[in-house]
């Protein structure tokens, strides 16, 4: 798809933590925290709720700035959203008065692109998330994971380096959600953009990943940075879903998971 110039480059968070300001005081959303992500990686975080994983993904957004550290993408400092990195949200955010092509064509538009061009390409976007065909309808006419898979089509429509995912399949039923997985798994293979995937399922985070950061109980820190191998990763093709009743997948799960419940204290 073509669309605005990307270049694939490292993500480097240095000594990155967060503080609020709150009513009891101040909360540490994240301590610090120092990551290097290299382009074309499918990382995982995940930890238990509130420990800082939306902080740390909305600061590599630009959505909130660091108490201390830097965010950069190839040496630039992160000091704001980019089109560059996509980010897709645990819940839908299409706008209800445009079509599914009106919202995948909404950035495109909004840079001043011609009719012709963004139209293509929505509908490309679209076709990537098996979505072609519900073009013209309206959001409230298409399922919760129709919904999700036409916000990615609109994260895509921008061919960004770096996608950002929040929770994005927390909502859905299981079966949706193992679809959209897949789905997930196969676009990365094909794109190979670096994806950031924020969730609370250690299952998610192995299925998905090839590395898998871990994150203690608030305030929030890196306690395990794993790379993911799973059985089959040596063949050509996408993961299948027949990895989730591994041996290997279930040892892996169970060490995560213990690792968290002891940072629980
Ligand atoms: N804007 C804010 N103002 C004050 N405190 C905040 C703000 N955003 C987050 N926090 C606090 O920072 C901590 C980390 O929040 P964050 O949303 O990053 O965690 P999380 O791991 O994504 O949680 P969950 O899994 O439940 O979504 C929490 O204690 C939260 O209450």
């Amino acid at each position: 798809m073509s669309a605005p110039t990307t270049v694939a480059e490292p993500i480097v968070l240095d000594g990155v933590s967060k503080t609020y300001p709150s009513s009891d005081g101040e909360v540490i959303a994240l301590s610090p925290t120092s990551l290097t992500i290299e382009p074309g990686e499918f990382v995982a975080v995940v930890g238990p709720s509130g420990c800082g994983k939306t902080t740390l993904l909305q600061i590599l957004a630009g959505f909130v700035t660091p108490t201390a550290g830097s965010a950069t993408v190839g040496g630039t400092p992160v000091d704001g959203p980019d089109p560059d990195r996509g980010v897709v949200f645990q819940a839908p955010t299409l706008y209800p008065w445009l079509s599914v092509r009106g919202n995948v064509e909404f950035g495109p538009r909004a840079r001043g692109e011609s009719r012709a061009d963004r139209g293509e390409r929505a509908l490309q976007a679209l076709d990537l998330v098996g979505l072609k065909d519900f073009a013209d309808k309206r959001p409230y006419e298409l399922s919760g994971g129709m919904q999700q898979r036409a916000q990615i089509a609109r994260v895509f429509v921008n061919n960004p380096g770096i996608v950002l995912m929040d929770e994005p399949y927390s909502a859905l039923d299981p079966f949706t959600r193992e679809q959209l997985q897949v789905q997930l798994l196969d676009l990365w293979h094909r794109e190979r953009k670096t994806i950031v995937f924020v969730t609370h399922s250690v299952e998610e985070a192995l299925f998905l990943a090839t590395r898998v950061i871990v994150m203690s109980a608030r305030p929030g820190r890196v306690i395990a940075d794993r790379a993911v191998v799973l059985p089959g990763d040596d063949q050509p093709g996408v993961r299948s879903l027949d990895v989730l009743g591994t041996p290997e997948l279930a040892a892996k799960k169970a060490e995560l998971a213990r690792l968290i419940l002891e940072a629980h204290g």
